[in-house]
């Protein structure tokens, strides 16, 4: 059942990129084509850069733009923050919440990940839950419960395959070059599978599960093959067109 969910390929450019990033950008836009018929691309780069390239990629099926993160309100007294509303009217289609950055640097529980999700619908956008376990906790053999408290509490109940994405992405595989083992990660998108199923019915069945963690060209294919990985949410290597459409083009 899984083999019919369309691929997601999502670039988190973190804390990169000025207005000079355009050029990059442009290129992916222009190598989007070439993957088309098989995945679905996105982008999101910093929040000062959205609404210009969701204007240059207006009218592109191949290529969509998304943000990093959103605060839970509509708007407000919230000096410095962004709501969901304003991202969907910069141009985003997607928000990724959860984070492990925003999770760790920012002290954001489940709870705040779940309302942010809901943010996200309510402008209208699909919300990209990210979850995964740090290196002390997999020590500890606890990557399954990790995943499952972490699934419990951030998903919200009206989640749908059409608005919501989960990325798994292990802490400890993220910007370090490392990866879990094919079997890993087929074992932990097995039992995320199997949560959403339970959870949300054949909804559940058709939710796209992205991996994270120091994707690069070189073990896409490999990584992107796993059963129930259904695409990837890229750092690094995202910053870089080639390396960017060389992942997508995986399944090309
Ligand atoms: O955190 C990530 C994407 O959200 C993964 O980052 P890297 O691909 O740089 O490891």
């Amino acid at each position: 059942m899984t083999d019919a969910i369309r691929p997601l390929i999502a670039g988190n450019w973190k804390m990169n990129g000025l207005r000079a990033s355009a050029a990059e950008f442009e290129a992916m836009l222009a190598g989007a084509a070439k993957v088309a018929a098989k995945a679905d691309l996105l982008v999101c780069p910093p929040a000062t850069l959205i609404a210009a390239f969701a204007d240059k990629a207006r009218g592109s099926k191949n290529l969509k733009v998304g943000a990093q993160d959103c605060h839970q309100k509509a708007s407000g007294a919230n000096t410095g923050d962004i709501s969901a509303e304003m991202l969907a009217d910069a141009g985003a289609s997607a928000i990724i919440v959860g984070h492990s950055e925003r999770r760790a640097d920012h002290g954001e529980s489940d709870f705040l990940v779940r309302a942010k999700a809901e943010a996200a619908w309510r402008a209208g956008l699909t919300a990209i839950v990210c979850i995964g376990e740090t290196q002390h906790q997999r020590d500890a053999g606890q990557t399954l419960d990790i995943c499952r408290g972490q699934l419990n509490l951030s998903l919200p109940p009206a989640a749908t395959s059409g608005n919501l994405v989960v990325a798994y992405e292990p802490v400890w595989a993220i910007g370090t070059g490392l990866t879990p083992t094919v079997g890993d990660v087929e074992q932990v998108h097995r039992f995320i599978r199997e949560f959403l199923i339970a959870k949300f019915n054949g909804e559940g069945a058709r939710m796209r599960l992205l991996y994270g963690g120091s994707v690069k060209p070189s073990n896409a294919a490999e990584l992107m093959a796993v059963a129930n990985v259904n695409g990837a949410l890229i750092g690094g290597a995202s910053l870089k067109a080639a390396d960017f459409l060389a992942i997508a083009g995986s399944y090309a």
